[in-house]
């Protein structure tokens, strides 16, 4: 099975997220999407992040309804920050017959040389990127990678700071969120 790798902080996640992933799942090789739940990106602050848990939670209840999309709390158990060459590492030993894939947006792909051990990933996995900027395709160093696969997924202007600083000045954010997200958020007061 072709397991594609979603990673991210996911707090919250959201509608954007949501079409990625499926479009990952339905227009592509990949026989599964994995949303990995990060607890501690190297690059981000930890402080306005949610608990590892309910982020996990919120990931569950977004992707409840697709067959093709987990969620997935593998780096709970791993050391922190998380690394993604470990992660890999780790579920390549786990799951042996599996071939996993990594899904990353086009901006990513642009300091992906400044990921820990990125050359090992690309000689062991291949890369699925899409694009975040409409029409316009960024330039970087891996164009014409022979691992790199651009799929041409919708563009979506969302970000999970945009919703979490809407929530706080008390607007309405609930179409950019999936419903069983938006429900629990709401009654968990999350982000207020
Ligand atoms: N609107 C979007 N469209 C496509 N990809 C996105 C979008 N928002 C985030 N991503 C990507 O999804 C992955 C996980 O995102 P992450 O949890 O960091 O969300 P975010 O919305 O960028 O969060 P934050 O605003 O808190 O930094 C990252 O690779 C990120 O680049
Ligand atoms: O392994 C690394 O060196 C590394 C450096 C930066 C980011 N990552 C992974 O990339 C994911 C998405 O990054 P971001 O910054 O768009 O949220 C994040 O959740 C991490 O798992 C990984």
């Amino acid at each position: 099975m072709k397991v594609g790798l979603y990673f991210g902080s996911f707090n919250p996640i959201h509608v954007g997220h949501l079409v990625i992933a499926n479009h990952m799942a339905e227009y592509s090789d990949l026989d599964q999407v994995w949303f990995v739940v990060t607890p501690h990106n190297p690059f981000k602050k930890k402080n306005s992040l949610l608990d590892d848990y309910q982020r996990l939670e919120m990931v569950y209840r977004a992707t409840k309804d697709y067959t093709k999309l987990k969620p997935s709390d593998i780096e709970f158990k791993l050391p922190q920050p998380n690394y993604t060459i470990n992660t890999l590492a780790y579920l390549q030993d786990k799951y042996a017959n599996f071939e996993f894939a990594l899904i990353m947006g086009e901006d990513n792909l642009k300091s992906f040389h400044k990921w820990k051990n990125y050359d090992v990933i690309l000689e062991n996995h291949h890369v699925y990127v899409y694009p975040r900027i409409s029409g316009n395709h960024i330039e970087t160093q891996f164009d014409n990678h022979t691992k790199i696969h651009h799929i041409d997924a919708p563009v979506m202007e969302l970000s999970s700071t945009f919703i979490r600083k809407a929530i706080k000045a008390g607007k309405n954010v609930k179409p950019m969120l999936p419903e069983f997200v938006w429900e629990y958020l709401d009654e968990m007061n999350f982000y207020k």
